[in-house]
């Protein structure tokens, strides 16, 4: 089974807003490699991945990635966010600006806060930068990147740690129509490389159509339509 989310989450009311909050609640699990979430904002998509991330606790479900339970309330399983082994990918890639793309991708070797050296260099490194055809731009900066080099060291630096899933945070919304479309053509090469299961929020039908292997539909908190 690459994804089982079972969770129930009641979130509290903003602060001077009358009601009881948002709830979620999801029950599905899928042996697809790709699984597309999606759904119009407000839906609940960004508090499932935060969920399976590790970054929100639901009150009660269970959790499996790949075969291998993170959160089991039934058992009091939580792992940690950081032993889950995701490679979690933000919206806007979050790279560190003032470090460069080996910097960036070492990042997810280092241990603890400290930069990792400007000329760092290792066995791992060499491949991913190969891989990901960063060779080129190792000594960059975030800034002074395209588009889709900025997306490949943000892929990089996830993959690097040898995740057991990757996870996507509407990958291709802050793009232009062209770059969006060159990535999608990126990460569909990626994943016949790296067989990894894919889960990826989006409110974009186009990536609902690439990557919706299998496929769930959300709307204020609830799946509403599911090809699992
Ligand atoms: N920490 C929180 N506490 C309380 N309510 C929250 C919290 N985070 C999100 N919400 C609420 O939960 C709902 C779902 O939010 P979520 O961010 O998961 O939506 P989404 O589907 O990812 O939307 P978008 O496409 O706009 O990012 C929203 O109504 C939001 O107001």
């Amino acid at each position: 089974m690459s994804f089982e989310i079972r969770l129930r989450k009641q979130l509290p009311p903003a602060p001077g807003v009358a009601g009881s909050g948002f709830a979620l609640e999801l029950d599905l699990s899928t042996s697809a490699r790709c699984l597309v979430i999606h759904g119009p904002s407000g839906a609940g998509k960004s508090l499932t991945l935060q969920a399976v991330a590790g970054l929100l606790k639901p009150d009660e479900g269970r959790i499996c990635v790949a075969g291998e339970p993170l959160f089991d309330s039934a058992t009091r399983l939580d792992r940690p966010s950081r032993e889950r082994r995701l490679g979690y990918l933000f919206q806007d890639y979050a790279l560190f600006p003032q470090l460069n793309v080996r910097q960036n991708v070492a990042f997810g070797l280092q241990r603890g806060w400290r930069n990792p050296p400007r000329s760092m260099m290792n066995e791992k490194l060499a491949h991913w930068l190969a891989l990901m055809e960063l060779d080129g731009v190792a000594s960059q900066l975030p800034h002074q990147l395209s588009g889709g080099q900025r997306q490949r060291t943000a892929l990089a630096r996830a993959l690097i740690t040898e995740p057991r899933a990757l996870l996507l945070d509407e990958p291709f919304a802050a793009l232009d129509p062209e770059l969006r479309e060159r990535l999608r053509e990126e990460l569909e090469r990626l994943l016949a490389r790296v067989q990894i299961p894919l889960l990826m929020i989006t409110h974009d039908p186009e990536d609902l159509a690439r990557f919706g292997e299998a496929r769930v539909q959300l709307r204020g908190g609830r799946v509403v339509a599911a090809q699992l």
